[in-house]
């Protein structure tokens, strides 16, 4: 069982060793358009190749005036010339295609994973944080897929397929360029690559701080107003801003490194350009010779210069991978594990918690080994003090968070083998906050198992009597709420979780404060309604007011996290 104390959290800058291997496991899927495109690039890259020994071919040609290999010369340029065209577009087309199946085959996972992943770690991290890695992340690695990968690749063949291109006309000539041009260029990148892992994942960080303090701001914008508070919100962007400038500031400094490379260009072309012209002078080589090596040459050295540039921004995307990576492996245990059949849930049961400890924090335990069983058909109040630990037994008999110790079980098996989907159809919490989201009150109110119909909805409006409220409202059923229900009262978004409970209609309903936002006549009336829509339901109400707990027969009290 996934010791809840412990729950794993996200690195902000997790190590990229190793993450190209780990994504392979996601890329395998589209091995075959891969195969396909990289063979298609290899083949296009190799008719741009030999264009320089063509026009080397027909130098000599003209060297010699020999018009019939003149033409041979110009006939084959041209034939590499539209090889290369109706290859090269099929080849990115193909490449392009591979990586986007892939980024969405991420981007569904990421999803997924969030979707499935225990409260416990959504609620210990910023929601900005999460929000850049689920897209952010995501859509700067398509950006590099989309324009940079099907260049790498190409860059890559041409550097190779070029060096021995150029072997086979003059090996000392080659060794003399190559080795001019490669080993400063190897301690560049070297110098580069030594610090770009770092500097890309501090401005990844930097800009997710960034993202999670405005979008925390802006959903606290009431509380910020109401305090008069605005003004540290702004100090806090600010200072998350300074710093995001600072990381961004050292990534262009690592970055610039890069820029050596021009220098290193021109210094080789000047020694082939002297030690190729003496070797045609000696007349060990032709002056076709001297032709493809300066053609070639300049594509090695813009080809590599290429790789190197593509590579700087492949870093970026490996941090990226990397971050959302860290995300997936982290998050993969809260995918259903389907231990328990879902069939083989009973429809109805008791729950038991047994000897259930919980801490939020190492070594804080909130709640001490509590052990409490309610049966079909009763009605129980849970009460305490404010911080007694009331809201968080609720989740743990929900299923939402797993005790550090103990077991909570519905009619006999425990609630972490049981499938998600089937937990939330036998066990259900209202809490005192009820969710809104963009759409109509219909929308809102079908946010339950089952895709619940119109008339599944309006029904659990009537069973709560509360047709009188919906007929009141601008379009009844079909208001829109806003993006956040503003235009609803707090009340009335409880009334939007009770209705959700009353569709769903489970064998353990939870209210926590559930309507605690709503008239005491409105709320004992929807109590009572809900309670008789089912004659053996377990009911546990978490309740401040004594006039609620006066109507449960039965209550729990708790202290410090103890039953007493
Ligand atoms: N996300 C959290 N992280 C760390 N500690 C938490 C978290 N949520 C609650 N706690 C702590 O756990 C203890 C129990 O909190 P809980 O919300 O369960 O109490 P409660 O009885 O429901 O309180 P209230 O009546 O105010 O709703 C408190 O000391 C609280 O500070």
């Amino acid at each position: 069982m996934p010791d809840n104390s412990t729950v794993q959290t996200l690195e902000p800058k997790p190590s990229t060793a190793g993450t190209f291997r780990a994504a392979w496991p996601y890329l395998r899927a589209h091995r075959g358009i891969v195969t396909a495109a990289v063979l298609l690039s290899l083949v296009s890259t190799f008719a741009v190749v030999m264009m320089a020994p063509a026009v080397g071919f027909a130098t000599d040609a003209l060297v010699d005036r020999d018009g019939q290999r003149l033409w041979v010369g110009v006939g084959l340029f041209a034939g590499l010339v539209v090889v290369r065209m109706l290859l090269l577009r099929n080849a990115e087309i193909a490449l392009t295609r591979a990586g986007e199946r892939f980024v969405r085959d991420l981007r569904e996972r990421a999803i997924r994973h969030l979707a499935a992943a225990p409260l416990r770690f959504i609620e210990a991290h910023r929601s900005g944080d999460l929000l850049r890695r689920t897209t952010g992340e995501i859509t700067d690695m398509a950006g590099f897929i989309r324009q940079d990968l099907p260049d790498l690749v190409g860059a890559v063949a041409t550097s190779v397929l070029t060096a021995i291109v150029l072997c086979t006309y003059s090996p000392l000539l080659a060794l003399v360029v190559i080795g001019v041009f490669t080993v400063p260029m190897v301690v560049i990148s070297r110098w580069f690559s030594k610090d770009a892992g770092d500097a890309y994942g501090g401005e990844a960080a930097a800009e997710a701080t960034v993202v999670a303090t405005f979008t925390e701001g802006l959903a606290a914008r009431e509380m910020l107003l109401q305090t008069g508070s605005t003004d540290s919100w702004i100090k806090r962007a600010q200072r998350d801003s300074d710093s995001f400038l600072d990381s961004v500031r050292n990534l262009v400094r690592v970055e610039n490194r890069l820029h050596l490379v021009a220098l290193i260009e021109g210094l080789t072309m000047a020694a082939l350009l002297l030690f190729a012209g003496w070797l045609a002078v000696r007349g060990e080589i032709t002056v076709g010779t001297v032709v493809v090596f300066v053609l070639a040459s300049r594509n090695l050295f813009e080809s590599l210069t290429q790789v190197v540039e593509l590579v700087s921004r492949m870093q970026s995307t490996r941090v990226n991978l990397a971050r959302l990576l860290n995300l997936l492996n982290v998050t993969r245990t809260g995918l259903p594990s389907a231990r328990a059949e879902g069939s083989a849930v009973p429809l109805r049961g008791e729950l038991v918690a047994h000897g259930v400890s919980y801490s939020y924090v190492p070594n804080v335990e909130v709640l001490h080994d509590i052990s409490v069983r309610f049966t079909p058909g009763t009605r129980t109040g849970l009460a305490g003090r404010t911080g007694s630990g009331k809201s968080t037994l609720a989740k743990i008999l929900t299923g939402l968070y797993v005790p550090d110790r103990g077991t909570v079980r519905f009619a006999g098996l425990d609630v972490t083998d049981i499938p998600v989907s089937v937990l939330r159809r036998r066990i259900v919490l209202v809490p005192q906050q009820v969710h809104v989201v963009a759409g109509t009150l219909a929308d809102n109110l079908a946010l339950v198992p089952d895709d619940p119909g119109r008339s599944d909805v309006a029904r659990a409006v009537s069973a709560l009597s509360l047709d009188g409220w919906v007929a009141r409202l601008p379009n009844g059923l079909d208001t829109e709420l806003g993006s956040r229900g503003e235009s609803l009262s707090a009340g009335e978004r409880q009334l939007i979780g009770l209705i959700r409970a009353a569709l769903v209609d489970p064998a353990v309903l939870i209210l926590d404060e559930a309507t605690a936002d709503i008239d005491p006549e409105t709320a004992a009336r929807i109590e009572i309604a809900l309670d008789r829509l089912r004659s053996d339901r377990v009911l546990i109400v978490i309740a401040h007011r004594e006039a609620t707990i006066e109507r449960l027969p039965t209550l729990v009290r708790l202290n410090e996290g103890r039953v007493v």
